[in-house]
């Protein structure tokens, strides 16, 4: 059965640990000064989008909803902490505190962009309404699990729009950041459009279909590649995909397609031949060649070996005749671009007589400066004769309520938002937990993965002139001017 529940099925039901030590020290800090249990809000965002490209594919909410009900300390998890000494040996964490810890649990209110969803730059994929200091021991593990997943699950959508129609299948567990990473990876990527993992861990815990082909130490083992291919057929009749390239991959073709005829005369049929070194483009269509001349139109080539998105598109250039795609290293690791960078920012918290109060975080860098106020996202989109179209994000402020009448321009021009019949606006965030219940089922993963295929495709063909970012509605422009001009 996979997994519904995710990270507590593989790791453990607790999370409280898992964060920086100085989201602790300020926790403790805010307890001793009475304001822990002040509500704020937080939102996570990224700031530039990943691998030179213009958005990002929303992943990681189902472990983020794992990470919100585990905000739970044990007692083991406290006693430790109470181990914790300052600079003269002193416990770190006095005792109410520890107290407090063992006690709490997350009360709060969680919006998020659904997985799947295309985010631009600054709109919040998670947006956390709580007690200050959940909010605050929060951040480190949803930013961990919110940017890792988004960043594979982008990666992961580059690799298949270049790979168009064509399978692609990940190949990344060996060269994964540890055993976690690596699960993380192959889930992200199977959301991104992989159609398999080879990661047999994912499969079991994630219901990701699992396939694979054989290594070169399995040719290795044996006294040729004949004899190699000959035992892999029986052992694996109906999974029948040979690796060709240990010594000269075109006789290892001819070799795979021997192999396929005995195949076939037990009634079975060879499915694939895999490449792995060499030229991809040139071997590919001399290999295709060969299986076609030999009556094996329907076997699929593979191609592995350091490929990425731009590999991809290159071959296809030059009219590599690649059926599917066996992506490793460079998609697991986010080779080109390791980290997104999302951050997690105080936007507003309530004051002593229970107002909201606005906050901005100041930056010399434009792009740095965050924007105040209880945020939401309305994206807008043409409906017109059966299709739609997306026409642009709005970022705007749920304290000035939900209707919008104009937004502003990066350079301050205002713009009426025109009713237009064709027109239709749908809210990106939905509720998750509302005061503290669990208020959200996470579609399945292959239904996530299917709506993601679809807005990638969807935002790339139809993505309104070069709206890079979100625009502000007017009212959160005003305000963040003038909290600037402050
Ligand atoms: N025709 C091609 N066009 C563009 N990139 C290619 C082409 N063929 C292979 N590549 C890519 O070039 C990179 C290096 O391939 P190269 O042939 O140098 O290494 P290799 O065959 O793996 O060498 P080795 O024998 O050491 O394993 C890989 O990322 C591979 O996917
Ligand atoms: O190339 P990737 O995208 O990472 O895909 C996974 C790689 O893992 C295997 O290689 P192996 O570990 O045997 O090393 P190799 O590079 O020497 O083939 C396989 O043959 C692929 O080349
Ligand atoms: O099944 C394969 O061919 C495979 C699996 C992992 C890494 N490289 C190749």
């Amino acid at each position: 059965m996979p997994a519904t529940s995710h990270l507590s099925s593989v790791y453990r039901p607790d999370f409280g640990l898992c964060t920086d030590l100085y989201q602790l020290t300020m926790a403790a800090g805010y307890y001793q000064q009475g304001m822990h249990e002040r509500k704020a809000i937080f939102h996570l965002f990224y700031r530039r989008p990943p691998f030179g490209g213009d958005f990002a594919l929303a992943a990681g909410l189902p472990l983020a909803i794992d990470l919100i009900k585990g905000l739970r300390f044990s007692a083991d998890d406290v006693q430790y902490l109470g181990r914790l000494k300052g600079n003269n040996g002193t416990p770190l964490f006095k005792e109410p505190f520890l107290n407090y810890l063992q006690r709490l649990k997350f009360t709060g209110t969680v919006h998020a962009v659904p997985e799947g969803e295309i985010v631009l730059p600054h709109e919040p994929l998670l947006r956390i309404e709580g007690t200050l200091i959940e909010c605050q021991l929060l951040e480190t593990a949803l930013l961990t699990v919110m940017n890792f997943s988004t960043l594979i699950a982008t990666k992961a959508a580059r690799v298949k729009a270049a790979a168009g129609e064509d399978t692609v299948i990940e190949f990344g567990l060996r060269r994964a950041q540890g055993i976690d990473g690596g699960l993380t990876a192959s889930r992200a990527a199977y959301i991104g459009g992989c159609a398999a993992t080879s990661n047999v861990w994912a499969g079991r815990y994630y219901g990701i279909p699992v396939k694979g082909t054989h290594a070169h130490s399995w040719v290795m083992s044996f006294p040729d590649e004949e004899a190699a291919f000959s035992a892999y057929a029986e052992a694996m009749p109906d999974n029948g995909i040979f690796l060709v390239d240990t010594y000269d991959t075109l006789e290892g073709v001819a070799k795979a397609i021997e192999t396929g005829k005995e195949l076939r005369r037990k009634g079975h049929e060879m499915l694939g031949i895999r490449l792995d070194s060499g030229d991809l483009a040139k071997l590919s269509i001399a290999a295709r060649e060969l299986l076609d001349k030999a009556g094996f139109p329907n076997v699929k080539i593979i191609a592995s070996n350091d490929i990425d998105e731009h590999t991809i598109l290159s071959l296809k250039e030059q009219n590599a005749r690649i059926d599917t795609w066996g992506i490793g290293t460079k998609l697991v690791t986010a080779n080109d671009q390791p980290a997104l960078g999302g951050v997690y920012k105080l936007a507003a918290i309530q004051n002593e007589k229970g107002e909201w109060e606005p906050k901005i975080k100041r930056s010399d860098t434009l792009a740095k400066v965050s924007n105040p106020g209880k945020l939401n996202v309305r994206s807008f989109h043409f409906m017109e004769r059966g299709t739609s179209t997306p026409h642009g994000r709005v970022l705007y402020n749920e304290f000035d309520g939900t209707d919008m009448k104009s937004y502003t321009l990066e350079n301050g021009e205002k713009v009426a938002l025109h009713q237009h019949d064709a027109m239709r606006e749908t809210d990106l965030l939905v509720p998750v937990f509302v005061e503290g219940v669990l208020n959200y089922a996470p579609p399945t993963l292959q239904s996530t993965r299917a709506s993601a295929l679809k807005n990638w495709r969807w935002w790339s063909d139809g993505k309104e002139g070069n709206q890079s970012t979100a625009y502000l509605e007017s009212r959160l422009y005003d305000l963040k001017q003038s909290m600037l001009a402050e």
